[in-house]
């Protein structure tokens, strides 16, 4: 595990590329698995998570070439491997869930015994997955490993999910586009990577309506083509560059073609006092007030609720944590999804920071206080290491972020980048 080593107080100013998204890009190379012909994506980024799956379809005999840019990848699966082999899928990463679909359509038969957890935000389930694979007609024959055969043709279904989880949802759409007839998803998930995903199985040939809505429906065809797809910019990492510039008084510009997926974003951190000006394929911060926008209903507090979208991501609660801790007044953060991706918040504390944990849910920060550099503890979150930054950012003189490594499974070259933007970050 390495560690971040933060020297704060400095102005990160200037314009700035985002990466491609890693949660569209993980569904989109598994869903290259739908087809016997190559598929192409650009704007593939180079972190762990994409090293993984392709280190996965090498074992099993596809190929890979990587273009001179090093982000356009193409693709061709040679399925005689799928077929024979059993290479154990992908470990420690959330998105190897994202394989049981395709694997399963290809050959009909797989084995799992896998560590499909991700991030440590709280349970990871896998029941959604594995209820639809049984649903369009697979049965799990044993559970350790999990050993799972499609007993009947794949044929359309109707399915009302429990609740919108984007990778099971994901799942669903590489089942059905292939299967016979029509299949409908209520409670669909919509999130940007999730309609990325279905942008580019409508490329490939499949029909599918209601895409970026809770319902999706998706007749199945007979044979999915290959495609040239471009991953589109991680929204999140847009919004992270953004509040490190806001909050160290940098006046930061994002070059993106995700600007249309950034207004209730941008409008949550507005809520922080930072100021932005959007162009049709820009955004720039150009202050940071530290006034929590006040609501009308004067007894209410101040908030931001991440939930599906199209609310504001959980993935982006603790970046908007970590400018919150700047801020002059108290504003609560309300995580809905996940039951344990709050617990880091202590580790503000060693900032100067106050934060009150309310519940596994619910936390209120109280500003108005100034930050001392320190020395912190990331658990393992990609997204938590950037709360912490923003933290450590913001503080005059030297911070440490211990075991900072997950930002490499979703941000690459992320302290090269902040670097040319003028900060003082390293690795050590
Ligand atoms: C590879 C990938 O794409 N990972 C993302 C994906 O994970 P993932 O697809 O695992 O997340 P889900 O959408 O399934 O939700 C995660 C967990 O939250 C709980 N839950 C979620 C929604 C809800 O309405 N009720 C509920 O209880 C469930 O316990 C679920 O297991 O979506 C998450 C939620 O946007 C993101 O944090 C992850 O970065
Ligand atoms: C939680 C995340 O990823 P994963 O679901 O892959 O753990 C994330 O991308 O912030």
């Amino acid at each position: 595990m390495a560690d971040l080593i933060v020297d704060g107080g400095q102005p990160i100013a200037g314009t700035v590329t985002p990466s491609g998204n890693k949660n569209a890009v993980l569904p989109m190379l598994c869903a290259t698995l739908l087809t016997d012909e190559a598929v192409t994506l650009e704007n593939v980024p180079e972190i762990s998570d994409v090293d993984k799956i392709l280190a996965y379809f090498e074992r099993m005999g596809s190929s890979v070439t990587r273009a001179d840019d090093g982000a356009t990848l193409t693709i061709q699966h040679d399925f005689t491997a799928f077929r024979d082999a059993r290479a154990d899928l992908p470990l420690g990463i959330r998105s190897a869930v994202l394989l049981l679909a395709p694997v399963m359509v290809r050959t009909g038969a797989l084995r799992f015994d896998t560590d499909a957890k991700g991030c440590a935000l709280g349970l990871r389930e896998i029941d959604p997955h594995l209820e639809i694979l049984e649903q369009f007609g697979s049965r799990i024959v044993n559970n350790q490993p999990y050993d799972i055969r499609l007993e009947t043709e794949i044929t359309g279904q109707e399915i009302w999910a429990d609740y919108a989880s984007v990778t099971a949802t994901e799942t669903f759409a590489m089942m059905a586009a292939t299967a016979s007839g029509t299949s409908t998803l209520m409670n669909a998930a919509s999130e940007p990577h999730v309609q990325a995903l279905c942008e580019m199985l409508l490329a490939m040939g499949a029909r599918i309506e209601g895409l970026g809505t809770s319902r999706l429906e998706i007749t199945g065809v007979d044979r999915l083509s290959g495609t040239r797809a471009r991953v589109p910019d991680d929204h999140h990492e847009v919004a992270t560059f953004l509040a490190i510039g806001g909050v160290t008084g940098g006046r930061l510009t994002v070059n993106t073609d995700v600007t249309t997926h950034m207004t209730l974003i941008l409008r949550q951190f507005a809520k922080l006092g930072l100021q932005f000006e959007t162009t049709a394929h820009s955004i720039t911060v150009t202050g940071w007030t530290r006034e929590i926008a006040r609501p009308y209903t004067r007894e209410m507090l101040p908030k931001i609720e991440a939930a599906p979208w199209p609310y504001f991501p959980a993935d982006l609660l603790p970046q908007a944590i970590g400018v919150a801790v700047g801020c002059n007044s108290e504003i609560m953060f309300w995580n809905k999804i996940y039951e344990g991706a709050l617990g880091w918040s202590s580790e503000l504390l060693k900032f100067g920071a106050r934060v009150h944990l309310s519940d596994p849910h619910r936390l209120i920060v109280f500003g108005g206080n100034s930050l001392r550099p320190a020395e912190v503890e990331a658990p393992y979150i990609i997204r938590v290491v950037l709360g912490l930054f923003l933290a450590a950012i913001q503080a005059d003189g030297q911070s440490t972020i211990r075991n900072a490594d997950p930002i490499r499974r979703a941000h690459p070259r992320f302290v090269e980048k902040l670097t040319e933007l003028g900060a003082q970050v390293r690795w050590a």
